[in-house]
């Protein structure tokens, strides 16, 4: 089932065919998902960014700023991404799981001793006690161009490489437009939050989660909000997102192929000093069908400290975070687990 000396990796788990999943991975009750078809009855905004069109920027820039107020998510549509780079990178993501043999497989495995490195993997957090996320995932450093080195990344489909590097630019320079449109919605200079982010560090992680014998005792990836700045995420038509509104879980349905699910993080809540809140989210799993998803985080360097923009501070509006070096908020992220958004929590000043 698995190679010597290798972690476990849940795929092979599901595949030896258990009914009972094992300990590790079951969730004490209250974080276990509550398997009903009463999600409540309302939906993620889409927004069309009419490809850029110079003549819609109110209409797209209002509308961003009322999701990013409300929820933190929101799909994207008419973003410039071809549909056919959308599916070609799930397709290749699921080839390199479902084709691709174990012993191939953990050639890429990446450090189990530290989080966050590239390559394939199972466990998120450094912590020993913590219960398991039912899923796989390979992890790439694509940006800056200095750290992306497909050779670490899968040589199986033929076009898998060349697939994700394609994709990380086209992602990249999407992020870039999306935090232009959330500054200008809070009346900020464009290219404030950017400027506060520095260079992007976007890293792709390709998520998989096998079907689970107990899915109303697991999590596919536990409650948690993204730690960098902004998060663009794609899924297959299984689904299993969810994110919290308004303190209740709601299911993110997949849409048509070409949407792109955006997801506030972290460090743009600083930024913004809370005005938009980072989206608090999860992954649920399922008894019959193995799902997928991309996630591309675009984070600051490790060494760039993260404040409320100046611009939004006043008498009337004093800092609501403490300043942060994003490299400690990593650190602290992985050693801590998430627990919800107890990170940026700790950050908080008192009012
Ligand atoms: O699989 C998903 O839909 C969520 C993935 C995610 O939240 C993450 O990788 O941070
Ligand atoms: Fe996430």
């Amino acid at each position: 089932m698995e190679v010597a000396g290798e972690p476990i990796r849940v795929q092979s788990i599901a595949q030896a065919g258990l009914t009972q999943v094992p300990l590790q991975y079951v969730q004490p009750p209250q974080h276990r998902p509550i398997h009903s078809s009463s999600s409540p009855p309302i939906t993620i905004p889409v927004i069309d960014l009419f490809g850029s069109d110079p003549a819609q920027r109110d209409l797209v820039r209002a509308a961003i700023g009322r999701a990013c107020n409300d929820w933190g998510a929101f799909h994207v549509i008419g973003h410039g991404i071809s549909t056919d780079l959308l599916r070609r990178v799930k397709r290749v993501g699921l080839t390199f799981f479902n084709d691709c043999p174990v012993a191939d497989k953990v050639r890429y495995a990446c450090d189990p001793t530290s989080s966050a490195t590239e390559g394939y993997g199972s466990r998120m957090l450094e912590r020993d006690d913590t219960v398991l996320d039912w899923r796989d995932y390979f992890d790439h450093h694509t940006l800056p161009l200095s750290r992306r080195n497909p050779s670490r990344w899968p040589h199986f489909p033929a076009d898998y490489r060349s697939t994700m590097a394609e994709y990380s630019d086209r992602t990249g320079s999407l992020a870039s437009e999306l935090l232009e449109l959330i500054s200008e919605s809070l009346g900020l200079p464009s290219r404030c939050i950017e400027d506060a982010v520095g260079e992007f560090y976007q890293n792709i992680t390709i998520s998989y989660y096998p079907p689970c014998p107990q899915p109303e005792l697991t999590l596919g990836l536990q409650e948690h909000s993204d730690m960098g700045a902004i998060t663009l995420l794609v899924q297959d038509e299984v689904g299993g997102l969810e994110v919290l509104k308004d303190g209740q879980w709601v299911k993110v349905q997949p849409l048509d192929d070409d949407a792109i699910l955006v997801l506030l993080a972290d460090q743009t809540e600083i930024i913004t000093n809370g005005k938009y809140k980072s989206a608090q989210h999860r992954a649920i799993t399922n008894a019959h069908r193995a799902r997928l998803s991309v996630a591309t985080f675009h984070d600051p360097a490790k060494a760039v400290k993260i404040s409320p923009a100046s611009q939004l501070l006043s008498k009337s509006s004093p800092p609501r975070f403490r300043g942060v070096v994003y490299g400690d908020y990593v650190s602290s992220w992985y050693t801590k687990g998430p627990e919800g958004k107890r990170n940026i929590d700790a950050l908080l000043l008192e009012s």
